[in-house]
């Protein structure tokens, strides 16, 4: 079984990868050239329908009744097995994305193995509430609570870490005995298809995951979520999206996580060591040419430290190489597509408008001809823009962040918590006292000190505001997955 046949790729339907629809064929296109590297086949709604009815059946067939031990053995097996073929998954990462081979291998696909291995942990070690309460009279009652699959999964998930995303959704999906029909973005459709070859090598039942690609409104994603035999829904993507999935699956009133936007701050004080601070936030605005959830955007420095913070972050941001995808020497792909680069420079035009100085970038690098028509954008830093202006409000997931000055802690604190969004935050400081205290200060469900994207993957990872609802994660993911049953016994 192989994922594409020449030079399309399928969906995964109920065990089987099913045959192309000339019809309904979509361009995938390489972001760093422009070029288009595959077709794909945008499911329609019958398709949709015998994705939902194959992971149904394969619930009823026993799926969800697997014993947790040999869930978690399947998960491990899946670790392996990506690694096995972790050259073939870099290079699907890299065709989807345009990402550096670096990231791909360190961050993207290695994480896909840890999502795997950690949820077989959790899933093993997991137990469950129990009360034992004193009645009047003398006698007890216990309650204990069993937990069950929630059921058919819809998991949709977008482009910006694309296997990442999924697998942290699949893994713990699967250890708890659901049955999922993924919806990947139609940007990035082939790290999901080839772990459906790798679900199907290390004997996961047919029908307990499915693929189906395609679009959002209209097309396989809607017809996803407004599907009445899912059981839930979660989905990674922007605030509106998110949104608006919500509404398509409020009449039938199914239970939603949602992992949304962010316009995280860093907050920098005076007296931060200024050279491990610059690495830091070099890291937080230009991972993945900024296009991850818990990118910075807005940096608030401690006024004494602003010159020494501005020059050396702009210094950092020029010395980042934006080349080939395959050169292991890069740091910096392209965007994901002309349409998110316009968004972008769109945001460049309105914060010049609005009088912001560009320190570095603001504009399309000039790259050669090899890479002239894929979508590549430089890292770009302003100072002169405040908390009114859009550019310091909006989310633009791009290599982008403005420079803020501040004078007291009050004022950084209350800068930073001044956003609709609440993903995500990062604090930078040598006085370990004001770290705890500020983290802790911060309107986000993630606040770092002296580091960022450093992630333990049983802790809680969510937002609040337009950043999200719920929290994956450990034993978070638990909770989302499985519905509580419980059980009260007069003793
Ligand atoms: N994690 C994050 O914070 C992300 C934020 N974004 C932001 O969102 C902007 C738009 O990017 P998009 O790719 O359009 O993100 P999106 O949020 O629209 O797409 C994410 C996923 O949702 C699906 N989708 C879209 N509309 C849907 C609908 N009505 N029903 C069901 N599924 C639907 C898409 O096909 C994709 O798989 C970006 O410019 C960026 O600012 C994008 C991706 C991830
Ligand atoms: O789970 C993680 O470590 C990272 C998650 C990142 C996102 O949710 C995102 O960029 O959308």
């Amino acid at each position: 079984m192989t994922a594409e046949t020449g030079r399309w790729i399928r969906n995964f339907v109920d065990g089987v990868f099913v045959e192309p629809d000339e019809d309904r064929g979509f361009d995938k296109v390489d972001p760093a050239t422009g070029l288009v590297f595959a077709r794909v086949h945008e499911a329609d709604s019958s398709l949709v329908d015998r994705a939902v009815a194959g992971a149904r059946r394969a619930l009823d067939e026993g799926w969800a009744r697997t014993p947790v031990r040999e869930r978690a053995a399947l998960l491990r097996r899946a670790a392996d097995r990506i690694e096995e073929r972790f050259e073939e998954f870099v290079a699907a990462e890299i065709a989807d994305t345009g990402k550096p081979v670096t990231q791909a291998r360190e961050l993207d696909v290695a994480r896909a193995v840890a999502n795997f291995r950690s949820f077989a942990d959790v899933v093993a070690a997991a137990g469950q509430e129990s009360f034992l309460t004193d009645l009047a009279g003398g006698r007890q009652s216990l309650n204990y609570a069993v937990r069950k699959p929630l059921g058919v999964v819809a998991v949709i998930v977008p482009w910006n870490l694309p296997l990442l995303l999924l697998t942290w959704k699949v893994a713990p999906a699967l250890a708890c005995g659901n049955a999922i029909v993924v919806k990947p973005s139609e940007e990035t459709p082939a790290t999901a298809t080839l772990l459906a070859e790798v679900l199907a090598e290390v004997g996961l039942p047919a029908g307990a995951y499915n693929v189906v690609h395609g679009f959002g409104g209209d097309s396989a994603g809607e017809y996803l979520t407004s599907h009445p035999g899912i059981d839930g829904v979660t989905f990674t993507g922007s605030s509106a999206t998110g949104s608006h999935v919500m509404k398509t699956v409020a009449p039938r009133v199914r239970p939603v996580s949602f992992e949304l936007g962010g316009k995280n701050a860093a907050i920098v004080f005076d007296d931060v060591d200024l050279d491990e601070a610059l690495t830091g936030l070099t890291k937080s605005v230009f991972t993945n040419t900024g296009q991850v959830c818990l990118c910075t955007e807005r940096v608030y420095v401690q006024r004494s430290v602003f010159a020494d913070i501005a020059d050396g972050l702009a210094e950092r941001a020029r010395r980042l190489r934006l080349d080939r995808p395959t050169d292991e020497r890069t740091t910096t792909g392209p965007l994901i597509s002309q349409q998110h680069r316009n968004k972008v420079l769109g945001y460049f035009e309105l914060a010049e408008q609005a009088g912001a100085k560009v320190l570095t970038g603001g504009g399309i690098p000039q790259l050669g001809p090899e890479l002239a028509g894929g979508s590549w954008i430089e890292p770009t830093l302003w100072t002169g823009l405040t908390n009114a202006d859009r550019a310091v409000r909006e989310e633009i997931f791009g290599p982008v962040a403005a420079l803020i000055p501040f004078d007291t802690e009050a004022e950084a604190i209350a800068l930073a918590n001044d956003t609709d969004y609440g993903l995500a935050a990062s604090v930078w400081t040598n006085d370990l006292r004001r770290g705890h205290r500020v983290a802790q200060a911060m309107n986000v469900g993630m606040a770092w000190v002296n580091t960022w994207f450093l992630r333990d993957l049983r802790s809680p990872f969510g937002g609040v505001g337009l950043s999200g609802i719920g929290r994956e994660g450990g034993a978070s993911s638990l909770h989302f997955y499985t519905e509580p049953t419980n059980v009260c016994v007069q003793l």
